[in-house]
């Protein structure tokens, strides 16, 4: 499968600050993935290194097998939508889509149109003028009627309503599967999203921790509950992600490849087992406490 990204070494720093560091990684066609992390984990500077807005301070970085930077070629096949995309002052909801058309090889303006219907967007309107959700549905609507062949969404949430998120998550699966492209999200609200991810990138403390595709990652974990005695015993020499006490009880996340077979012995020694969401492991993954790896538990 060709490679889209292909990043070896990859680095940022602002000062002191190592926003990104030792970064390796490749970025497969025609996928949808997940750039996870917590706040200021270094999603939005590894966006900015992928779409040529920052140069790296070290290591190396191709984007369509090129060096992005002043690389036209390249960067004619990416759209990136941000939450702080400045607009000209004078600029209507039209003339975005009017530059966005010229922008883009592969713009759809039919597609754009009806985008825009779904989201009750004003054509006529300023943008300065435009409520926060309505911004967020323009850079929505740029993004999936760009068809870039690489399109990344960094959080495009912000402002938008749970049945504009809805239609979003919709559009962008049907049009997907009518024109598979590489699509990268970034968000936080990873159970919101975890249906549409293949892959799965988690970045912590700018090094990127997981890097996995997203069905095995979802079938990674579970959590046991019970008496604290015989979870301890079930718990022995698997690895724990998180443990919880409380009274009498023992609540633990395991962490293992042979998912089934370790599940049923759990529920043989009679403990409750409760699936663990994408959500869930990415938090006990990317804990401080835990750093990235589970403990094994003695
Ligand atoms: N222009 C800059 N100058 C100095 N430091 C910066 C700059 N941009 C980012 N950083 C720092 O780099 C680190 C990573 O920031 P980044 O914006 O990439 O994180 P993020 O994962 O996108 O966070 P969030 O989820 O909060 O948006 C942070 O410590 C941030 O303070």
């Amino acid at each position: 499968m060709k490679r889209i990204i292909e990043a070896s070494g990859l680095e940022k720093t602002y000062g002191e600050s190592k926003a990104v560091q030792n970064v390796s990684f490749s970025v497969q066609e025609n996928k949808i993935y997940g750039l996870l992390g917590r706040n200021g984990a270094g999603k939005t500077t590894l966006m900015k290194l992928i779409t040529a807005q920052v140069l790296p301070t070290g290591g190396e970085l191709k984007v369509f097998g090129e060096a992005p930077y002043e690389n036209s070629e390249v960067l004619s096949q990416i759209c990136f939508v941000k939450e702080s995309q400045k607009y000209p002052d004078n600029y209507r909801v039209k003339d975005a889509m009017e530059v966005a058309r010229q922008l883009f090889p592969n713009w759809d303006a039919d597609f754009a149109q009806a985008l825009m219907e779904d989201f009750n967007l004003p054509l006529k309107r300023k943008i300065k003028k435009l409520s926060r959700g309505m911004l967020s549905a323009l850079g929505v609507v740029i993004g999936l009627a760009s068809r870039a062949p690489l399109t990344i969404f960094d959080e495009p949430y912000l402002g938008l309503d749970a049945v504009s998120r809805g239609i979003f998550y919709d559009r962008l699966m049907e049009d997907y599967a009518e024109y598979p492209r590489t699509v990268i999200l970034s968000t936080h609200l990873i159970d919101e999203v975890s249906h549409l991810l293949e892959h799965v990138l988690v970045i912590a403390n700018g090094e990127i921790v997981i890097d996995q595709n997203a069905e095995n990652l979802r079938g990674r974990a579970f959590t046991v509950t019970g008496e604290a005695s015989v979870t301890q015993n079930f718990l022995t020499g698997k690895e724990v992600i998180h443990r919880e006490p409380f009274g009498g009880l023992l609540s633990a996340t395991v962490i293992q490849d042979e998912y089934q077979s370790e599940r049923k012995q759990a529920e043989a020694a009679g403990l409750n087992v409760t699936d663990v969401s994408l959500q869930q492991l990415i938090v006990h993954l990317t804990a401080a406490k835990h750093e990235q790896k589970g403990v094994i538990a003695k």
